[in-house]
């Protein structure tokens, strides 16, 4: 329980009924998740607003309103009136938990893509070293052991500062978080102090929620720009790929000092003699203090970006190379991320995540270069989602496979079909022929894997680690893995890989 008073100095708000000595027993900003004694945070969202739900919350027991607009409130309910909801709701839920993020190390990876494997591998890094790690990310969020399930990316301020500061409790070292650029452009993050900020690469995606690359961009900097200030101690720094044209952008907006990666010269840690396998990468890792082989069993160009970065944050931390080494060299994978599924078959069938015309490039450049028969690519695009990468993605996926197979990924509120007909132009500026479209994502799999022939590779890209499809408001289990794997074993391929 908290005294209103103490929760409001971060705050610039107006009184417009009741006291601050309220005590709250709980902050939420969704009235169905309001309790007796609690404080209701109303937030005008995109699809319904928040401050509709208030008799709701009020009859769930709501003893204190925070609202963007006057509302009548019956007498003995404090209600306090702020500019932006969402920007109160994470400074009143960071004073709630008592500032977690400073007393913790806070490491925040941002990027178009890259940013679940990139955490995965400073994780790794930090736990070699002996920390204690807390994970938050698309996959899951993680408190040293302890899994917990992972709705968002980042999660809603209230519910960020919630899962830091059981971190605290739980006496995390460190904590390992992927800082989507909806969460930088909706405030989730804003009173989160950052120790570490890495930057993996832009590209587009989400131009359905940011006005442009532009604003996509400026979302990113927010991180950055935010080292300069608050409260904690210790050294704070940047980590940032060089070889991406957004890194000058990200340099200038910082005030900390920064540290860069790249395949270039002029990156402080640098990857030289690149090998990618199919089962993993090698490359030598040359920095200031020194050279050293990693042979990855995660494989793809990106992987050696993704690496990097986890080398910097590792050597500025202090971690000596050789644990360095032996953290990123026991890695054995990301669920979703280039995961084999592999069933003694004689082609290798790859489920991977990418879901943005740069990620499936990369993904298929990698996979270009490790085989030696065709490329049969399975893809769709979710629905709800930016429209604009749909005949991107349509173009890459035909310029780099041999064949594709366009299907449904999350076709969410959207007629598949439609969905669909987005992506074909793009496939058609490359083929008339080498594509099929097959709307349902089983069918497709099935397809891809009935055409493969010895040495192919087929790629069933856009949902990696996801055990759902999302139709209409329908959540249907659906896995990729699984999926690939049964229809292999129908065929007679049965060795388990599982
Ligand atoms: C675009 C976006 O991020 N939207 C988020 C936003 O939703 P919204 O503004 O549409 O909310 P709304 O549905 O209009 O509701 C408004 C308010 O009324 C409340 N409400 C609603 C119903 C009710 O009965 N009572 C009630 O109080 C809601 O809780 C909310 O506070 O605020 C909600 C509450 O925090 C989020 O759940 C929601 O995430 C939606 C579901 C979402 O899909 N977000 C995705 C795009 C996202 O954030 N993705 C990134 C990763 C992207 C990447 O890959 O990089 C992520 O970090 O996960
Ligand atoms: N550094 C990288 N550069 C480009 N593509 C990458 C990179 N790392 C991974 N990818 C591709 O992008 C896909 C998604 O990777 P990952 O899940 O690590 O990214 P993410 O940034 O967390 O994505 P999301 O924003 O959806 O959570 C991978 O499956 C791979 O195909
Ligand atoms: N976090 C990303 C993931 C997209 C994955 C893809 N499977 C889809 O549903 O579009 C997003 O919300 O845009
Ligand atoms: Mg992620």
């Amino acid at each position: 329980m908290k005294e209103l008073q103490k929760l409001v100095h971060k705050l610039s708000f107006q009184l417009l009924q009741g006291s601050l000595n309220q005590y709250v027993k709980g902050i939420h900003y969704d009235s169905r998740q309001i309790k007796e004694g609690y404080l209701f945070v109303a937030i005008e969202g995109f699809r319904v607003d928040g401050h509709r739900f208030i008799p709701d919350a009020l009859e769930r027991g709501a003893v204190a309103l925070v609202v963007e607009k006057p509302v009548a409130v019956p007498e003995g309910v404090t209600c306090l009136l702020v500019k932006d909801s969402r920007r109160a709701l994470s400074a009143l839920s960071a004073a709630y938990f008592d500032y977690p993020s400073r007393h913790l190390n806070l490491i925040g990876v941002t990027g178009t893509n890259g940013k679940t494997t990139t955490t995965h591998l400073i994780e790794a890094i930090l736990q070699q070293a002996g920390e204690k790690v807390g994970l938050l990310g698309t996959i899951v969020n993680r408190i040293g052991d302890r899994e917990l399930p992972a709705v968002h990316t980042t999660p809603e301020s209230l519910d960020l500062q919630a899962l830091l500061a059981q971190m605290v409790e739980e006496e995390v070292a460190y904590a390992v978080m992927e800082v989507s650029s909806h969460a930088l452009a909706l405030d989730r993050t804003v009173d989160c102090e950052y120790d570490v900020g890495v930057f993996t690469n832009l590209s587009q995606d989400h131009l359905d929620f940011h006005q442009n690359m532009q604003e996509y961009l400026k979302a990113k900097g927010k991180l950055f720009a935010s080292l300069g200030s608050g409260v904690k101690k210790r050294k704070k720094y940047a980590v940032i790929n060089a070889d991406d044209p957004q890194s000058a952008y990200l340099r200038q907006i910082t005030s900390v000092p920064v540290v860069t990666y790249g395949l270039r010269e002029e990156s402080d840690v640098q990857a030289k003699n690149i090998d990618v396998g199919t089962k993993g990468v090698r490359f030598q890792v040359v920095s200031p203090s020194g050279e050293f082989p990693l042979n990855l069993k995660l494989t793809g160009k990106f992987t050696v970006y993704n690496a990097l970065a986890a080398v910097a944050v590792g050597m500025q931390e202090g971690i000596p190379e050789e644990e360095i080494k032996q953290a990123l060299e026991g890695v054995t994978g990301v669920a979703g991320r280039f995961e084999l599924v592999d069933c003694g078959q004689e082609f290798a069938v790859v489920v991977d995540y990418a879901h943005t015309p740069d990620g499936l490039k990369n993904l298929l450049e990698t996979a270009r270069e490790m085989t030696k028969g065709r490329i049969i690519t399975v893809f769709g695009c979710g629905g709800d989602r930016d429209r604009g990468k749909r005949p991107l993605m349509g173009e890459v996926a035909a310029r780099y496979s041999d064949f594709c197979i366009v299907t449904s990924d999350n076709p969410r509120s959207e007629e598949p079909e439609a969905i669909i007909q987005d992506i074909i132009p793009g496939v058609e500026k490359i083929t008339r022929e080498n594509y099929k479209i097959i709307v349902d994502r089983y069918q497709a799999i099935r397809e891809a894997i009935a055409m493969a022939r010895r040495d192919d590779m087929v790629i069933i890209a856009g949902k990696g680690h996801e055990t759902y499809q999302i139709i209409q408001d329908k959540i249907l289990p659906f896995d990729d893995r699984k999926v690939a794997r049964e229809i292999l074993r129908g065929y007679g391929y049965d060795s388990d890989d599982v």
